[in-house]
């Protein structure tokens, strides 16, 4: 099976309600859907949002990127030198991870293809159910309380909290929240960079004085603010998340040799796809430090490959944050991941078991 060309498509999808967090506001999903052919008919789907304000990708970047500098060295490669080919895709330019994340899902879709087997099965296998969090985003106290009783509702037992706005108020979004869901639901923080450490410190605290049990908080500090993480998590009790801060493998590393944080938050779009996520996953297991996965903006394409990542990786990847397509108001994905609110489920179709994408729209030359 070799590669003969790499197309693009834009998808569209409104999301159910505007997606608000710390560092911008959108009200749908807007990603480049990658399409690899090959000579046997075979097609790899592959996916990547603009999250220009996290990994510096935009939709032109993301065209370019593969157009000039990925998709010459794979194409007329054989799907099955896969080590090979993920290494021509990280070596083929630097950042761009959102770019070589999207190659890197439909050469693994291909590469499922290939061997007639679900992705999950080939990085090792594991049980077929994950159970997802969904997220509230940040907004008036009334609201953020409204949505997280309607998502225990509909059967979400984790919810992802937004904060990092102002301190005061993020205090007082999380206790309200508390007292609505308490007993139903785990409550995770995302402050997406939004505190200064002191100021992390001390929500962090006060909540916990005020009997605040919180399952995590995420990015509390700056991404580049490694010193900020490692001093919020030596003086909380509340397990810390790296998400900005880390990107790839040496990160983590570097991350883990500071104990800058408790728990890794490893998402496809920051790692460039799958085979560096595999190697962040190894890496944290070795050192006995827990993984989330999770997602940004994406349909069931590219959150389908984290999904399946998830379940082979389910000893380290002991949290899921994988809840774009429960946000959306559609599905525009026909066959591949199934998922029904919290609970999301690999079939045994190969590699993504995508069929069909709906409402593809041109991408201009
Ligand atoms: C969608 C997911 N639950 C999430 O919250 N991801 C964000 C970033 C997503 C974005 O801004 O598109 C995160 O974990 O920071
Ligand atoms: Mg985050």
């Amino acid at each position: 099976m070799k590669i003969t060309d790499i197309q693009f498509g834009m998808l569209r999808v409104p999301l159910k309600t505007p997606f608000k967090t710390a560092l911008r506001t959108v009200s749908q999903v807007e990603d480049i859907v990658v399409m690899m052919h090959t000579d046997t008919g075979h097609v790899g789907y592959g996916e990547a949002p603009a999250t220009a304000v996290i990994t510096g990708d935009t939709h032109g970047s993301i065209v370019d990127a593969i157009r000039h500098y990925i998709s010459p060295r794979l194409i007329g490669q054989e799907v099955a030198d896969l080590n090979r080919l993920t290494g021509l895709i990280q070596g083929s330019m630097e950042k761009n991870s959102s770019a070589k994340a999207a190659v890197e899902i439909a050469l693994y879709d291909l590469w499922g293809q290939l061997y007639n087997a679900p992705l999950y099965q080939l990085l090792g296998g594991g049980d077929p159910v994950i159970t997802t969090d969904i997220t509230i985003s940040v907004d008036y106290i009334d609201k953020m309380v409204a949505d997280s009783i309607n998502a225990v509702e509909r059967g979400f037992e984790s919810l992802k909290i937004k904060v990092g706005k102002d301190i005061g108020v993020d205090i007082e979004r999380v206790k309200a929240i508390y007292a609505a869901v308490e007993g139903r639901a785990l409550l995770r923080l995302d402050a997406n960079q939004g505190w200064t450490a002191k100021q992390a410190v001390y929500a962090l605290q006060t909540l916990e004085d005020a009997g605040i049990k919180l399952e995590l908080v995420e990015q509390p500090v700056k991404a580049r603010d490694l010193a900020g993480m490692r001093y919020v998590t030596e003086r909380v009790h509340t397990p810390v998340m790296a998400d900005e801060s880390v990107f790839g493998p040496m990160e983590v590393i570097e991350l883990i040799r500071l104990r800058a944080a408790d728990i890794i938050n490893i998402k496809l779009m920051k790692t460039g796809g799958i085979s560096n996520a595999v190697k962040i996953a190894d890496i944290a297991a070795m050192h006995g430090v827990e993984c989330m996965i999770g997602c940004m903006l994406e349909t069931s394409i590219s959150v389908a490959a984290a999904v399946h990542v998830a379940v082979a990786k389910a000893d380290v990847i002991t949290k899921v944050d994988l809840d774009g397509p429960s946000l959306s108001q559609f599905n525009p994905v026909d066959g591949g991941v199934l998922f029904n609110e919290s609970e999301i489920s690999v079939t045994d179709a190969p590699g993504l078991g995508i069929r069909e994408i709906r409402g593809l729209e041109p991408v201009s030359e």
